[in-house]
């Protein structure tokens, strides 16, 4: 079996995209967590290009790199300068990376028009460029920019191209769609092609601009490519490059390819969600293999079927990239969806009690309302609980009332809470002040709550948000509110709906407040 070498351009491509921005710790921290995972090769940067990626190579040498080749980026030399005068090739040179990787141009318009230079002059700076590298570093990749685009307009030309660099003795030339717009169709016949003329191992490097990069990749390697270049996430300028969160599971699971231990390809979603984390980006939950919807299920026809044969709706099994199926309730849900979420939270739920149907019928009745428990589990627990009448009552709100006032103009608004509570035969009366009306109602209940119950002390409201939903009844529209709170072991969601967004407010805080008592309760 021919082994695949994985090249991930996260640190060079991938911060060529829009909204994305390393430090340089981040790159070493990024480095030595694809270095875990098992990449073969990682591309730091362009130190030709500025301060922070000449850092980026000197500050690797010390990270604790184990497997991992570190290559540096560049282009080939200037035209009318020498290799040796070339300060692009230097640089990278001096960075004393273990690979040089140079792009050169394959497509006679960019010669003309980007360059503006001859086409045999862009022949030789592509050949004297590589030469002087392969004399000073031991393993030169070239990056056949355009190479697609190129081939299309003058296949002789692009092979040209090829030749110059296996001529200089380069160890892998990299097939680029850098404008992103090949279809996975047109690459067997072109690979096919370049195989007569070229010995030299081909690799692979797509961008997403038709979103076949993931697709050509696959049908690259297909074809005989051994390397494949890609982003984590697929980070990259545009609309992106080939996402090796997808490339590599489909190499190892669907076509045989050997390129990382199983061990290791465990880890995958983990370092998917780290590079998202130090991008500061929100993870894309739709993204297939490890995003959190990408084994989640929600038709009850699926959910039904899953749980008498995983594959029936799953590609793979989840566990392999370090994912986990998923059972979602809402109002596409069927009796399947019940009984697996009961068996989540450990309540003893039977298909054929008719109490299943209650808890079903509640459900889409609460959703037609505008509720929605996909973000609340914890108010779907609470609500199988009271349907079984087996939630502890742990308080009772015998009322509340919420001020919010502003006095002069310029002064910000003061928000006050009055809350009385009821626990077993006690009724505590307490106010409390907040920045806000909602704010000033959690205080107040934590306020009445902790005399009972000290834990609410560490609990926390993490997330708030609210949604105005499009009015189902005459004109009223109705605000559905939904909560995340948390304490040292655990995060859990809430939701309240309501024509009134305070009185949504309060269910949802209700029952954060009830779902921390309950799960304390039982040691959770
Ligand atoms: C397909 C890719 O993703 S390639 C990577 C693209 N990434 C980047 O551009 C990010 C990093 N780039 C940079 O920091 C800067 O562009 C630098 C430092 C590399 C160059 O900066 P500048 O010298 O100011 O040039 P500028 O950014 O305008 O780029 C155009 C120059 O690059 C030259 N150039 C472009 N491609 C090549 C190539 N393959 N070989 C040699 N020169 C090239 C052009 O001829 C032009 O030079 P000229 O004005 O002397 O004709
Ligand atoms: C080299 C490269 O990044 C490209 O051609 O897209």
């Amino acid at each position: 079996m021919t082994a695949i070498r994985l090249y991930d351009t996260t640190l060079r491509d991938g911060t060529q995209a829009e909204e994305i921005s390393f430090l340089v710790e981040d790159k070493i921290r990024i480095a030595e967590k694809l270095d875990e995972l098992g990449i073969h090769y990682i591309e730091g940067g362009w130190p030709g290009s500025n301060p922070k990626d000449i850092d980026f190579f000197r500050k690797i040498r010390k990270a604790s790199i184990k497997q991992t080749k570190i290559a540096a980026f560049g282009s080939t030399r200037r035209a009318k300068s020498t290799p040796e005068k070339d300060n692009n090739l230097r640089t990278l040179i001096q960075a004393e990376p273990d690979v040089i990787t140079i792009f050169g141009k394959t497509w006679d318009f960019h010669v003309r028009e980007a360059l503006r230079i001859g086409l045999q002059e862009n022949l030789d700076l592509i050949h004297d460029s590589l030469v002087y590298l392969k004399q000073n570093v031991a393993e030169v990749f070239y990056d056949a920019e355009h190479f697609f685009d190129g081939y299309k307009a003058n296949p002789e030309y692009a092979i040209n191209t090829l030749r110059a660099a296996q001529d200089a003795g380069v160890d892998c030339i990299v097939l680029c769609d850098t404008n992103g717009g090949t279809l996975p169709f047109e690459l067997p016949p072109i690979i096919a092609e370049v195989r007569k003329h070229i010995a030299t191992p081909l690799g692979i490097h797509a961008h997403n601009d038709s979103e076949c990069a993931v697709a050509n990749s696959l049908v690259a390697i297909d074809c005989g490519c051994v390397h494949v270049q890609g982003t984590i996430n697929g980070f990259g300028e545009r609309c992106g490059n080939a996402n090796l969160c997808s490339i590599i599971p489909s190499l190892m699971l669907k076509m045989g390819k050997q390129c990382l231990t199983d061990q290791q390809l465990v880890s995958l979603r983990e370092v998917s969600r780290f590079v998202y984390e130090l991008a500061n980006l929100v993870p894309n939950k739709h993204q297939p293999y490890v995003g959190n919807s990408a084994f989640a299920h929600k038709g009850g026809v699926h959910v039904s079927a899953i749980q008498r044969h995983a594959e029936t709706y799953e590609h793979i099994r989840p566990e392999r990239v370090g994912n986990v199926s998923r059972v979602l309730v809402s109002d596409l849900s069927g009796r399947s969806n019940i009984l697996a979420k009961a068996e989540q939270f450990n309540i003893k739920l039977d298909s054929k009690d008719p109490l299943t149907i209650e808890i079903l019928e509640r459900l889409k009745d609460l959703e037609n309302q505008g509720y929605q428990f996909e973000g609340a589990e914890a108010s779907f627990d609470l609500l199988m609980r009271r349907a079984l009448g087996t939630l502890r009552p742990f308080f009772s709100v015998v009322g509340f009332r919420v001020i919010d006032s502003k006095r002069e103009g310029e002064e910000k608004p003061f928000s006050e809470a009055t809350v009385q509570i009821k626990v077993g035969g006690h009724v505590e009366h307490t106010a409390a002040e907040g920045n806000g009306p909602v704010n000033a109602l959690d205080h107040a209940l934590r306020k009445a709550l902790e005399n009972f119950y000290p834990q609410i002390k560490e609990m926390q409201l993490l997330d708030y948000k609210v949604r105005v939903l499009p009015a189902g009844r005459g004109t009223a529209s109705v605000t559905r509110v939904l909560i995340e709170s948390g304490d040292k072991t655990m995060r859990w969601g809430t939701v309240g709906v309501s024509d009134n967004i305070i009185d949504a407010s309060y269910y949802a805080l209700i029952d954060a407040f009830l779902y921390k008592l309950l799960k304390d309760s039982k040691g959770t």
